[in-house]
C-alpha cells in the first residue's frame, strides 16, 4: 500500500507505510492517505468473526502496512493487545475481549450498545492505537539504530497514552503539550505524576488547538524535524488511524448473534446487516477511522459525528460551513478533551469527499487559514456527504449531566461525560433494526467532578490509579509560541 499527501505535493511520493510512520504531516502539510482503500470480501467479513482482536488487528494492518512481515506483524499486535494491557474491563465479556461491546438496552426499536475502548493503561480509547505504536516504533527504530522525539499535543488523553505507551522505551523522548489548566485533575495527574526520564511535560497557556498548531508548525519546519528526528502520536499520524479501524470491525462483528451470521452464511457484502456508531468527537480522529473503515466495505449506515458545545463538525455536518473558532471562542466544557475547534483529521475526509481532488483540498485549507473556514453549503459535495454515512449533533453540560443520570438509572452503568455526549446524540439517530454502538471513550473516573455532580457520588477507581492526584508533579508552563517549544526540544532531545 502506497501514501500520498492529501495536499499533493509531497516530494517522493508515493510513500510507503514504514516511510510514514514515524513522521507527522506530509511535507507539504497535507496529511498521508493511501492511495486507494483496500476493500473486503463478505466471506473475508465472516472469517475475521472467528479471530480474536489480536489476529483481527493484524489482519486489517497488514492491508496498510504491507512493507512490515506478516510474521512480524502478528508478533507485533499478539504483543500489543493482551487481556493484560487492557485489563481495566468493568461490564461485559471476558476480558480478552479486548474491546468489549457491552448492551445498554432497547431503544427505539433497537440495541443500544457501548463499545468499550477504555480497558487499557490510561483509560481511554487512545490506548487502542497508541500500544500499538510504542511497539510499532520499536521495531521501526531499531531497525534503523535511531532515535525519536515525539512532539505531541493532548486535550487530556492522548498525552497520558502516549507517555505510558512510550515511557521507558530506549531511544524514544516524549515532549506532550497540553493547555494549561484545562484538563480534569485526575487526567493532569495522570500525564504529570510521570518521572521517568524521558518524558517531559509542556503545559501551554492556550488552549487545545494552539498546542496543535505548534505541533503543526514544528512538522512543517523540515530543517528542524530532521535535526532532531521529530516525530509523532497525534493522529495527524496515519499509524494511529488505521489502527483504530480494528475496532470498529470488532464491534460490528460483535453486534449480531449467531442467527443472525447464519442467515447471513451466504449472503454478499451488500446483503449484510447494517450497524451505526456514534462517535464523541473532537480532532476527527476517531470517526476518521470509521470512515475508513466503510470505505472499506464495513457495512455501517451511519457514522453519528457527536460533539460537545464545541461544535464546529456538528455545524459542517448540519449546514456544510466548516468554521474554525478562535482561541477565545472555544469553550472549557466538561467534556474537556473535546474541547478541539480545529479538527486535524476532517482534511482526511475533505480529500474523499472532494475525490481525492488535492488541489482542491489545498485551497480549502488555506482557505481555513487565511479567511477561517469555507462553506460547502448548496455545492454538489454537500449533497454527497449523505452517502458517506455521516450525521451530527451537539449536546452541551445540562445533556451531559441529563444523560449520565439517566444512563445510571436506566442500566446501572455509568458513562464518562464524552461518552455521555455520544449517548445523547445516538438517541436522536435510532432506527428500528439498525444497531446503534456508541464508542465509550473514556472512563468516568478521569472526569470525577462532573461525576459526583450528576450522581453524588465517586466514581469507581481502578486500584492502580488510587491517590493519584496526590504525587508529586512534574511539568513546565510554557508560553503558545513555537518558537519557545522548539528551544526547549532542541534543549532536552535525544541524540
Ligand atoms: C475521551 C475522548 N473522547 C473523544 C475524543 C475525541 O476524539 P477525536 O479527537 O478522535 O475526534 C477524545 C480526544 O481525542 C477523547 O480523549
Ligand atoms: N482529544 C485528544 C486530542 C488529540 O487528539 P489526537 O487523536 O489527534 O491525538 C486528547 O485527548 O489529547
Amino acid at each position: 500500500m502506497k501514501y500520498v499527501s492529501t495536499r499533493g505535493a509531497a516530494a517522493g511520493q508515493p510513500h510507503s507505510f514504514l516511510d510514514i510512520l514515524l513522521g507527522g504531516l506530509a511535507p507539504d502539510g497535507g496529511l498521508f492517505m493511501p492511495l486507494d482503500y483496500p476493500r473486503i470480501t463478505a466471506d473475508e467479513l465472516r472469517h475475521f468473526r472467528t479471530l480474536d482482536y489480536a489476529a483481527l488487528a493484524c489482519e486489517i494492518l497488514a492491508k496498510f502496512a504491507d512493507d512490515i512481515d506478516r510474521d512480524t506483524l502478528a508478533a507485533l499486535t499478539r504483543r500489543t493487545y493482551t487481556a493484560e494491557v487492557y485489563r481495566h474491563t468493568r461490564r461485559a465479556g471476558p476480558a480478552s475481549d479486548i474491546t468489549p461491546l457491552s448492551t445498554l438496552g432497547s431503544e427505539g426499536g433497537t440495541t443500544l450498545s457501548l463499545l468499550e475502548l477504555s480497558n487499557g493503561p490510561t483509560l481511554a480509547f487512545k490506548d487502542m492505537a497508541m500500544q500499538l505504536l510504542g511497539n510499532l516504533f520499536e521495531h521501526a527504530l531499531a531497525r534503523d539504530h535511531a532515535t525519536l522525539n515525539i512532539v505531541g499535543a493532548t486535550s487530556g488523553d492522548t498525552g497520558s497514552a502516549a507517555e505510558y505507551a512510550m515511557r521507558g522505551k530506549r531511544g524514544v523522548r516524549v515532549f506532550m503539550l497540553s493547555p494549561h489548566n484545562k484538563m480534569s485533575a485526575f487526567q493532569r495527574a495522570q500525564m504529570y505524576s510521570l518521572d521517568d526520564p524521558n518524558i517531559f511535560n509542556l503545559a501551554v497557556q492556550g488552549v487545545f488547538d494552539d498546542c496543535q498548531d505548534i505541533v503543526k508548525a514544528i512538522s512543517n519546519d523540515a530543517a528542524f524535524k530532521a535535526r532532531h528526528r521529530v516525530g509523532t502520536v497525534n493522529s495527524i499520524n496515519w499509524a494511529r488511524v488505521v489502527a483504530q479501524v480494528v475496532y470498529y470491525f470488532k464491534g460490528y462483528l460483535a453486534a449480531f448473534d449467531d442467527a443472525a451470521w447464519q442467515a447471513h452464511a451466504e449472503a454478499p457484502l451488500e446483503a449484510m446487516p447494517k450497524v451505526s456508531f456514534t462517535v464523541p468527537s473532537g480532532n476527527f480522529g476517531n470517526v476518521c477511522a470509521g470512515h475508513i473503515a466503510r470505505m472499506m466495505g464495513l457495512p455501517i449506515a451511519r457514522l453519528v459525528v457527536a460533539t460537545n458545545e464545541n461544535d464546529v463538525l456538528d455545524e459542517f455536518f448540519r449546514t456544510g460551513a466548516y468554521r474554525v473558532r478562535s482561541a477565545a471562542e472555544t469553550r472549557q466544557t466538561t467534556s474537556p478533551s473535546m474541547d478541539i475547534s480545529k479538527a486535524s483529521n476532517f482534511e482526511r475526509f475533505v480529500f474523499d469527499l472532494f475525490e481525492r481532488d488535492s488541489a482542491r483540498v489545498a485551497g480549502a485549507f488555506e482557505a481555513v487559514a487565511s479567511q477561517g473556514g469555507f462553506d460547502l453549503g448548496g455545492t454538489p459535495e454537500f449533497d454527497a456527504i449523505k452517502h458517506y454515512g455521516f450525521v451530527s449533533g451537539r449536546s452541551n453540560h445540562a445533556d451531559r449531566i441529563a444523560t449520565i443520570r439517566d444512563v445510571d438509572a436506566r442500566y446501572r452503568t455509568t458513562i464518562d461525560t464524552h461518552t455521555a455526549d455520544g449517548v445523547c446524540v445516538a438517541r436522536r439517530y435510532l432506527e428500528p433494526g439498525v444497531p446503534m454502538i456508541v464508542l465509550e471513550t473514556a472512563q468516568p473516573v478521569k472526569f470525577g467532578e462532573t461525576i459526583r455532580e450528576a450522581l453524588g457520588h465517586e466514581p469507581d477507581r481502578p486500584a492502580d490509579f488510587v491517590g493519584i492526584e496526590a504525587l508529586p508533579q512534574h511539568v513546565t508552563v510554557v508560553p503558545a509560541e513555537a518558537e519557545r517549544v522548539k528551544a526547549f526540544v532542541a534543549e532536552h532531545s535525544a541524540d
